[in-house]
């Protein structure tokens, strides 16, 4: 007999949470590139009601200094994330029958309003957190980061931020202004939604503004872990490093993915050579499975200047891998 689709509202009552999750459509029956994309072919959580992880879009990139179109990175991360599959090998885990996920579609940000943008994308985080809970957010430009991070210190207290991108992220201003995609992580760290001693960026590289930016950064409660680190010293010293500076406290997640070398991740607005294999990067969040893990994102992905989903399919299994690690926990022998 056939599946009943998980996509069928009439199918589910939404007051009813289901008992085992609702997993992704079934690819060996109804074509995986049939109807429109969810993140991973997954239920909407208006269908399953409630949720452990709701995948958000964030359609929002009017906080970038060069060139624009994450806001368009939700839908194409979604298309691009049809063939992942419901087992991953890598972590032994079936990240979608653990724990409830499902896909939030996205919320609506204010392109012409910074300041409103990010007053809804915190507000549209609360919202979702009373019916998921934890986040994976696929951006969007990395401005969106600090509203994420309002609503998980709400929650946690100042998290730990591991913070993957190419660039530090804790610039003070452009052209005067205190909230772009260049300064999301200053502004966590000066309203305390950052645990200072136990913050870390992956991937650092390229061009500064000036030789201060590093202290600054380093004032600003973060511990670097370059892309040169990891060439010199190799991902398991990478891994170790990072471990000992989360220390065990929540830890927010969130992966520009402009911290992959631009071979393995063209379509982004402000592309840095030099940078991390997508190999690399998702080994090193394999290794995070034994962190707790309060929320993630995905951000900077401009399909405009992606070639054959290069980026999109990257990004796509950047977040399968973080769901992933986030389920860790629902199978992971008690210590
Ligand atoms: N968050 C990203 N992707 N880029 C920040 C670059 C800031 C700059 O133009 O210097
Ligand atoms: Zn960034
Ligand atoms: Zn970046």
């Amino acid at each position: 007999m056939r599946r009943m689709s998980p996509h069928d509202a009439s199918a589910e009552h939404p007051q009813d949470p289901p008992q085992t999750p609702v997993g992704p459509r079934d690819s060996s029956r109804t074509p995986r590139f049939a109807g429109p994309a969810s993140f991973a072919l997954l239920p909407l959580l208006e269908t399953v009601g409630t949720a452990d992880i709701a995948v958000a879009g964030v359609p929002f990139d009017s906080g970038v200094s060069y060139r624009p179109g994450a806001r368009f990175g939700p839908a194409h991360v979604r298309e691009s994330s049809r063939l992942l599959r419901p087992y991953n090998p890598a972590q032994d885990i079936s990240p979608f029958a653990v724990q409830q996920v499902a896909d939030a579609g996205d919320i609506v940000a204010n392109p012409f309003d910074l300041d409103q943008a990010m007053e809804q994308v915190y507000q549209g985080a609360k919202e979702l957190l009373t019916r998921a809970g934890r986040l994976a957010v696929i951006g969007g430009d990395h401005t969106i980061a600090y509203p994420l991070l309002r609503a998980a210190a709400e929650q946690h207290g100042p998290v730990a931020v591991l913070h993957a991108d190419a660039h530090l992220d804790t610039w003070d201003t452009y052209f005067g202004v205190p909230l772009t995609h260049g300064t999301p992580f200053r502004r966590a760290s000066e309203d305390g939604f950052i645990d200072l001693t136990a913050s870390a960026h992956l991937g650092i590289r390229g061009p500064l503004y000036g030789k201060g930016d590093l202290t600054d950064d380093a004032q600003l409660g973060f511990q670097i872990t370059s892309s040169e680190y990891i060439e010199e010293h190799g991902v398991p010293a990478a891994i170790t490093r990072l471990k000992q500076r989360l220390a065990g406290k929540p830890v927010y997640i969130s992966v520009d993915i402009d911290v992959l070398d631009p071979a393995h991740a063209p379509g982004t607005g402000t592309p840095e050579a030099g940078g991390l294999t997508s190999r690399e990067l998702l080994r090193i969040i394999r290794a995070l499975s034994d962190q707790q893990i309060v929320g993630v994102d995905v951000v900077e992905v401009a399909p405009a200047y992606d070639h054959a989903q290069l980026t999109g399919i990257a990004a796509a299994h950047v977040l399968y891998e973080l769901i992933s690690a986030m389920g860790a926990e629902r199978v992971r022998p008690a210590r």
